[in-house]
């Protein structure tokens, strides 16, 4: 990043929280606090982004002392550079830790009075006592605890914000429902809803690629573009998380969520600005604008065993002949001017042939029969791994054939961006929230159209007890998969034999 970016994101933290802040992780002994939540505070630190005071104080109900807790982390703290002054040694030092339940006043008071202390030992101005609370927390448990914290734990002279993970609800009715209980407790303008893929490098440039580019202002609707597909691939089953992901399935997981923000970014109006708010309204305007997901529109199976590697109802923590989807594809219709009968195809899935997240946007046949037959165009956007943007772009074969070829216009942002360390969506997303900065996270009015779309078909399967195709381990999903997306004009582009990420590229 040049310096100038990264200097004014420093200096937006500072004009924020005046430098100081108290940044508490509840469920600091689970998956997510170590995982995600502090090797993304100690990046930010690493990066220089932190306040000048900032203190981060791990609350959960196991007991143990701060060396058990330093254990528990460090390992995932992982230094970029090697400055002693930036160090995991002294990252540690910020960090403390305090056990207590998560329904009792006495163990929040002694919270509030255990940051009060430090905020004193470090002489912090009323002004700089800003409070983050950072919910790495079972959903069973959002309310109780969000309500302690606003009740005894809340700053009382400088800014509180409050990062909540997802699942927001199940369906629309529990959506509101949760949605209710924090409205009672916290102003919009502090609670930061976390969707990790908003957080991506390139989630966050789809509006750059979209709207700073004259040349795909004008291509960007049905009249240019046939179809849009989103996968999310992953190579790995539910090892150890049946019990979580059975309550879920894959379309509550990850589709309602993460690849519909994905959709919204690629679908939505231009914004009147890039604030928050206008970036917002728009997401939430094409939103209401899709229909209802039905049922004829959905592929769902469930992965099997396949040689070693088993399938989900081997899993003991599942439920026997549980129905539970571990993979899905669907189509989304958009009911507006721009996008009327262009699908849109999200697929997912959990113990496929490879992990990949993309977005492939297909263009039309080309008309007029001086090219006639040439493969159509295809600007994808891969997320992950390995950020790339590539175009499906027809050529000249070189030499001395007149041939037209397929290949492709790649931009692969390791090999044209040496030496740029792409941020964690979590490392950003938490710098946008000390920066007060909620563009990345999602606002109430997009959860409820987002389980608008999906709630209807979520309850027919479950009343209908619909039956997932099944799929091996470590295949591409069910056999059923190529013929779905073909019936909705999907085209498989032949392409040229490149190396790594190209080679892998056609995948329906
Ligand atoms: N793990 C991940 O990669 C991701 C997680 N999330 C979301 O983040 C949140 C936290 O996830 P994760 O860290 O995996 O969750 P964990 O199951 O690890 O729970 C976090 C902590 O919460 C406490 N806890 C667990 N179960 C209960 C319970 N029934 N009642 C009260 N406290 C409980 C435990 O701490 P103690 O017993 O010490 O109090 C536990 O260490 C969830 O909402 C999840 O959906 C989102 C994206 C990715
Ligand atoms: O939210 C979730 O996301 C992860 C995938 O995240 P990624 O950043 O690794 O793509 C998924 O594995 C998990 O099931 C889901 O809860």
């Amino acid at each position: 990043m040049p310096a100038t970016a990264s200097d004014k994101l420093k200096k937006d933290v500072e004009e924020r929280l005046k430098g100081g802040v108290t940044f508490i992780v509840l469920g600091a002994s689970g998956d997510l606090a170590k995982k995600k939540t502090f090797p993304a505070l100690f990046a930010l630190f690493q990066n220089s982004f932190l306040p000048r005071n900032t203190t981060i104080v791990g609350y959960a109900r196991t007991k143990m002392d701060s060396a058990a807790f330093y254990s528990r982390i460090e390992p995932y703290l992982k230094p970029k550079q090697d400055d002693p002054k930036k160090s995991v040694q002294e990252f540690l030092k910020m960090c403390h830790y305090v056990p207590g339940q998560y329904d009792d006043e006495k163990c929040w008071e002694d919270l509030d009075r255990y940051v009060s202390d430090l905020e004193t030992k470090h002489s912090l101005k009323d002004e700089q006592k800003n409070r983050i609370f950072y919910m790495a927390l079972p959903p069973s448990v959002f309310v109780s605890v969000a309500d302690g914290l606003r009740k005894h734990v809340y700053s009382k002279t400088a800014s509180t914000s409050i990062i909540i993970e997802k699942p927001f609800g199940k369906d629309l009715e529990s959506c509101r429902a949760l949605l209710q209980d924090i409205q009672k407790l916290y102003k919009e303008d502090e609670v930061y809803r976390i969707d990790h893929y908003l957080g991506k490098e390139l989630a966050k440039n789809i509006m750059t690629v979209r709207f700073a580019n004259m040349i795909f202002c004008p291509l960007w609707s049905r009249v240019h573009i046939d179809s849009v597909q989103i996968t999310m691939k992953e190579p790995f089953g539910t090892e150890g998380r049946g019990g979580y992901f059975d309550e879920f399935g894959i379309i509550r997981d990850v589709m309602q969520n993460h690849l519909l923000q994905l959709m919204s970014l690629v679908a939505m109006e231009r914004p009147v600005g890039r604030d928050a708010e206008s970036i917002r309204d728009e997401k939430v305007k094409v939103l209401k604008c899709v229909k209802p997901i039905e049922l004829k529109d959905t592929l769902l199976g469930q992965f099997v065993k396949s040689g070693d590697k088993p399938g989900y109802l081997d899993d003991d923590t599942v439920p026997k002949g549980s129905l539970c989807p571990t993979f899905a594809a669907m189509v989304l219709w958009i009911d507006n001017e721009r996008w009327a009968d262009v699908p849109f195809i999200l697929k997912a899935g959990k113990a496929l042939d490879n992990g990949k997240v993309d977005i492939r946007i297909q263009f039309k046949k080309l008309h007029g029969s001086l090219f006639e037959g040439v493969a159509r165009n295809e600007l994808v956007f891969h997320v992950q791994p390995g950020e790339a943007i590539y175009m499906k772009f027809n050529n000249k074969c070189p030499g001395f054939s007149d041939d037209s070829m397929i290949t492709e216009l790649d931009l692969t942002y390791r090999t044209r961006y040496k030496n740029l360390k792409v941020p964690e969506a979590y490392e950003a997303l938490v710098l946008d929230a000390l920066r007060g900065d909620h563009s990345n996270f999602v606002r109430n009015d997009e959860l409820i159209a987002s389980w608008k779309i999906f709630t209807p078909l979520l309850h027919q399967i479950e009343k209908e007890k619909i039956k997932p195709e099944p799929y091996l381990y470590g295949s591409r999903g069910p056999k059923q998969l190529n013929g779905f997306v073909r019936s909705y004009g999907v085209e498989r582009l032949a392409h040229e034999n490149y190396q790594w990420p190209l080679q892998n590229l056609p995948d329906e």
